[in-house]
């Protein structure tokens, strides 16, 4: 049997791909919509409203019920599932999912009707928190002084205390209600959790993953003992075993094979979906850049030395391939896209195109800051977007000033703050929703001086699970994989052009210090 299966649960989505390592292709892609699959869990772009912008949780329940959901459409659509030789998975990264000691039993998914049903009743907190929650401020701080200061933290765990990660997240929980922390037995991360419910059991979390709780020590790759208890009491005996990515956690619960699947599917440990894109793109080894224009927007490369970010935005995960990775994430990603789209009355297609055949490089000066929700990169809590330039531009009349505007700001923002790593860009893998967008690919490639390469693949999330899985359960190497897997479509890469490189190299300046302005 030579078909692996790599899920991805995203924030607004859960994705499917199928690969058939034998015939060398993907069989299957499919991708289920929360807000549109899911309307009861109230959850329309992957969270639930909030009157405090800066908390952000989603509904775990809502995450159990799209595997089953999955499951059923695959099995609708006439995919064979006992053909599946093993399974791995994505999770957004650094949400979190709080477990009573039921969890621990045995048996608590034998009789389950469904996922959610048998999730119910185990949940010591009925919300997850998500990446998008930046309620942690105060958190940070104590963690920061406790550890001696930021760089202490940065230094252990490749990244300074941030809000979105699961450590300030727990801490926070764990003050503010001390019952339903103490009440609970396993915190497991969105991908460690649904691990957990393909093998019925508390599944570990892998490196890739686990460096983005400002808990696991990249020295060591163990829990380190000073994170975990300047964080919360007794967080140790709460968390799962660390275990490399190519680590086999399980087989499939019986539970599953309603679906068709067969009996002992090996399930790979899940890992992060940005670890999983590095993976997905072919961009296991240094050399290649990767940009994912999903809901957060997201610049990652694997490293060839382990480097941190001075000013604490920049994050060191584990490759899931081995070694390490930087990543840097920009909440105002594809809602800001949709934001402007929308304000502006534009189809994608409109967006994507005519908005940048109207505009100049440049923007005739025209430039935006573009924080439409709070940002994490840089740090800016209370804001809307900023602009600067001529009177319709700031009076927001003229839309395609404004996408281009957003667009541009976006590709410098990404430049600026992943200059830390200081590997030289020559090429990028873009991936994600907006990376259909030739316009957006366009700017990219003109701020980075690269070129911008498009694979096949949408989802690389799930693409990058499905090589693990071929890769962990499969006995396939890297190479092969990616060779096969990750080939680009030539007649869609992006060459940056001369012209444009001199304006960016110019504007970025510009950009950079009204940045400043506004961040101090
Ligand atoms: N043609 C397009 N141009 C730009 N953005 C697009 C286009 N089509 C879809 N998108 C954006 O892609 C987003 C979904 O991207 P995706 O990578 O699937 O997100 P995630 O993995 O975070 O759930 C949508 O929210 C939408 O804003
Ligand atoms: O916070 C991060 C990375 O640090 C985000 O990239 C999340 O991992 C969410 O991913 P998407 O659902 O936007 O792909």
């Amino acid at each position: 049997m030579a078909k692996f299966l790599g899920l991805d649960c995203s924030t607004q989505s859960i994705t499917a791909v199928i690969l058939d390592s034998s015939k060398k292709t993907v069989v299957y892609e499919k991708s289920l919509n929360f807000g549109k699959a899911l309307p009861q869990y109230n959850c329309p772009d992957g969270f639930l409203l909030h009157p405090d912008p800066l908390v952000k949780h989603s509904n775990p329940l809502m995450w159990a019920n799209a595997l089953d959901l999955i499951c059923k459409t695959m099995q609708d659509d006439g995919v064979n599932l006992a053909e599946i030789a093993g399974i791995s998975g994505s999770g957004q990264q650094h949400g979190t999912v709080y477990l009573n000691k039921d969890f621990l039993r045995e048996d608590w998914l034998l009789k389950a009707k469904s996922l959610a049903g048998a999730v119910k009743p185990l949940l010591t907190r009925a919300t997850s928190p998500i990446w998008m929650d930046s309620s942690t401020f105060a958190d940070c701080r104590r963690i920061d002084a406790a550890l001696g200061g930021p760089e202490q933290v940065r230094l252990r765990s490749g990244s300074s205390a941030t809000e979105r990660f699961a450590g300030p997240q727990i801490s926070r929980f764990a003050r503010e209600d001390a019952k339903a922390y103490a009440d609970t037995a396993v915190i497991q991360l969105v991908s460690s959790f649904m691990a957990s419910l393909l093998i019925g059991a508390s599944a570990p979390i892998d490196y890739g993953d686990g460096a983005g709780m400002n808990l696991l020590n990249l020295s060591t790759l163990q829990w380190d003992a000073d994170l975990l208890a300047a964080t919360a009491p007794q967080l140790g005996e709460k968390l799962p075993l660390l275990v490399p990515s190519s680590h086999i956690v399980g087989e499939i619960h019986p539970y599953f094979h309603r679906y068709g699947f067969r009996e002992g599917v090996p399930i790979v440990a899940w890992s992060g979906d940005n670890p999983n894109s590095l993976i997905g793109v072919g961009g296991w080894k240094p050399g290649t850049a990767v940009i994912s224009l999903g809901t957060s927007d997201t610049f990652f490369a694997a490293m060839d030395r382990v480097a941190t970010d001075p000013d604490g935005y920049g994050h060191v995960f584990g490759n899931p391939a081995g070694g390490f990775m930087s990543l840097i994430c920009f909440k105002n990603g594809s809602l800001a896209r949709e934001q402007v789209r929308k304000q502006y009355d534009l189809s994608w297609q409109e967006f994507d195109s005519c908005a940048f055949e109207l505009t100049q490089p440049g923007n005739a000066g025209n430039i935006m800051l573009p924080y439409f929700t709070p940002e994490i990169t840089p740090l800016v809590l209370n804001s809307g977007p900023v602009f600067e330039g001529n009177s319709m531009f700031k009076a927001q009349k003229d839309a395609a000033a404004a996408v281009r505007a957003l667009v541009e700001a976006q590709a410098m923002t990404m430049r600026l703050h992943s200059a830390w790593q200081q590997q030289k860009t020559k090429k990028v893998r873009v991936t994600g929703g907006a990376s259909r967008s030739d316009g957006v690919c366009q700017v990219l490639a003109d701020v980075f001086d690269a070129s911008v390469e498009r694979l096949q693949v949408s989802d690389s999330g799930a693409q990058g699970a499905a090589m693990r899985a071929a890769q962990g359960a499969g006995a396939m190497d890297w190479a092969t994989l990616s060779r096969i897997f990750c080939a680009c479509d030539a007649s869609k890469t992006r060459k940056p052009i001369p012209a444009n490189i001199a304006i960016y190299n110019e504007l970025i300046n510009r950009y950079a210090a009204l940045e400043k302005s506004i961040t101090g």
